[in-house]
């Protein structure tokens, strides 16, 4: 398949029930701050991500966008204030809730073929036998691997790579996936790829909350946006208003091009 083949709606699981089950939304920061060394990169944050709109993280670079990202994943710990997965506080680092997923700008695979990297992540969520056979199966389909199981892993080019990220994603069904810049490293065709997936994934009931550097692409898949700057929360809003009328100097500035860092 080639990228920007027209992945999702005819390919998609009519339903997908892990992804309704036990909800663990809203996600709310509450003053959140997380330092290094005595410097605040993320200075009193807080926020509420609920089910449904698309969410994508917005901000000149530096601004603390994938330190948000980690810190509602459950990958940092805040130095103060609190991370809360439907009213429940979090023990620590690592210790979020397991039905949410994140995908990284450089994705992580094992040294494996493509099927065994499925195969691998569904062990760890203990998904055994004919379930996870059935999985795997929909999620290459999802994703336009279907012709790749038994290819290593690491072979796949840069945007094979990044939809085996997805694919795994997919999988899992979480609730929540996190994405961070899953396309900066991609061409444009690769780009519409993993656009067209994530769309089938929110269309399937996951919930998407994603930083991108590219506008068009916000444009394109944001319904609402959290816009940071310099550590701070300055917006957060229905995209439609975010795009025409920003609230805040820093965004109208970063719209015009005016604000890199
Ligand atoms: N472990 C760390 N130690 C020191 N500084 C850090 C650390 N991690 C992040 N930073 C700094 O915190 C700031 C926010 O980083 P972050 O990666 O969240 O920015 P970002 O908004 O995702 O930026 P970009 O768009 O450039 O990827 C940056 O100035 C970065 O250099």
């Amino acid at each position: 398949m080639s990228p920007g083949t027209n992945l999702g709606a005819q390919r998609l699981p009519p339903t997908r029930e892990g992804a309704f089950s036990a909800p663990i939304l809203p996600l709310e920061l509450r003053d959140v701050c997380y330092e290094v060394g005595g410097a605040r990169l993320i200075d009193g944050i807080s926020l509420t991500i609920e089910t449904g709109p698309r969410t994508l993280i917005l901000g000149p670079n530096g601004a603390g966008k994938s330190l948000l990202l980690r810190l509602a994943h459950g990958l940092l710990r805040p130095s103060a204030g609190q991370v809360l997965w439907r009213n429940r506080k979090i023990a620590g680092a690592g210790r979020g809730p397991r039905r949410q997923a994140m995908v990284f700008q450089k994705p992580v695979l094992l040294r494996r073929s493509v099927r065994a990297n499925l195969d691998h992540a569904l062990a760890l969520h203990r998904i055994g036998g004919e379930e996870r056979r059935q999985r795997r199966r929909e999620a290459l389909q999802a994703t336009g691997l279907s012709d790749r199981g038994d290819q290593p892993a690491r072979s796949l080019s840069g945007g094979e790579q990044q939809r085996l990220a997805l694919a795994r994603a997919w999988a899992l069904k979480p609730q929540v996936l996190f994405l961070d810049e899953p396309t900066s490293a991609l061409d444009p065709a690769s780009t519409r790829a993993v656009e067209e997936i994530v769309q089938a994934l929110h269309a399937a009931g996951t919930k998407i909350v994603m930083t991108t550097h590219d506008l068009g692409q916000a444009r394109r898949l944001a319904d609402e946006v959290v816009f940071l700057n310099r550590g701070r929360l300055l917006e957060q809003g229905p995209a439609d208003r975010f795009f025409t009328q920003p609230q805040s100097r820093e965004a109208e500035a970063y719209l015009a091009g005016e604000l890199l860092w």
